[in-house]
């Protein structure tokens, strides 16, 4: 299948933040996950899809600056999220599909006041922003809760409003429902469909991203497919279920 190249609205990309790969290469251990991949991203909503494997979570690793690329840049809003750390905080966040991989702390206070006081902001003033926050989602009694006395769906809750306390212009999201019950599911999604932010979801649910801006198709560290979600989603389920029809893993 060819790879289509996406024309971008320019009026609108204009006003966003721009997230830029050039060539990047980038290996875990044995595996080379990127081999010079370039991507320019200045979308409000942009959907990323692909395979087991075909390098999502390493390419959310990297937009979010928590990796640096072997060769190349990424660049988030003019920052070079892996070098330049204080200000990548601020420019973007991530949430994970597991909310143990983010949170670190032992309270939710200290959990969503932790980035701003690493960057600057007094800790009253934190706390305080921490306490709005906490009220915004309707859980003003959890400053001093025990993150690991919270359920799942709330150790994802506290993530998202950790990620929000920085206020970045981009966040990323790595399958951040899976495991989560439709009601929570459907309770995130409009809190994250209100956000202002650019956001780069990644999802194996397609239905997610059907009305996003541009759908990006990864198949083994590269752009297989990239377009309006029209296009590339029902060329991606096609192929999956060609592939689905075949009992041998040992593609994965
Ligand atoms: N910690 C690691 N050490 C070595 N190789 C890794 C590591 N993490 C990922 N890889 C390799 O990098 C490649 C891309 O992995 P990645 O996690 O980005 O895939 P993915 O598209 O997010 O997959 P999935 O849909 O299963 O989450 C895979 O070949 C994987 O084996």
């Amino acid at each position: 299948m060819q790879t289509q190249q996406f024309q971008i609205a320019q009026e609108i990309g204009a006003k966003l933040p721009p997230v830029e790969l050039r060539d990047v290469c980038y290996a875990r251990e044995t595996t080379q996950v990127f081999q010079g991949l370039s991507l320019s991203l200045s979308q409000r909503r942009v959907g990323i899809v692909g395979r087991n494997g075909s390098g999502k979570s390493q390419l959310a690793r990297l937009i979010a600056g928590l990796a640096a690329p072997d060769a190349g840049q990424v660049t988030v809003d003019g920052v070079t999220v892996a070098t330049d750390r204080k200000a990548a905080i601020r420019t973007v966040g991530i949430l994970f599909q597991n909310p143990d991989h983010q949170i670190i702390f032992p309270t939710v206070g200290e959990e969503l006041t932790f980035g701003l006081t690493a960057t600057g902001t007094p800790k009253a003033q934190a706390r305080e922003q921490a306490h709005a926050m906490l009220a915004r989602f309707g859980r003003p009694d959890w400053f001093d809760r025990s993150v690991h006395g919270l359920s799942g769906g709330q150790r994802h809750l506290v993530c998202l409003m950790a990620v929000l306390m920085m206020a970045p212009r981009v966040i990323v999201l790595d399958e951040p429902f899976a495991g989560l019950d439709m009601a929570t599911t459907l309770r995130l999604s409009r809190h994250l469909s209100a956000l202002d932010q650019t956001l780069i979801h990644i999802s194996h649910d397609l239905s997610a991203l059907s009305g996003y801006d541009r759908v990006i198709w990864l198949e083994q560290g590269a752009v297989h497919m990239d377009g309006a979600p029209a296009d590339v989603l029902p060329a991606y389920e096609t192929q999956m279920r060609a592939w689905g029809g075949s009992d041998d893993f040992a593609d994965l």
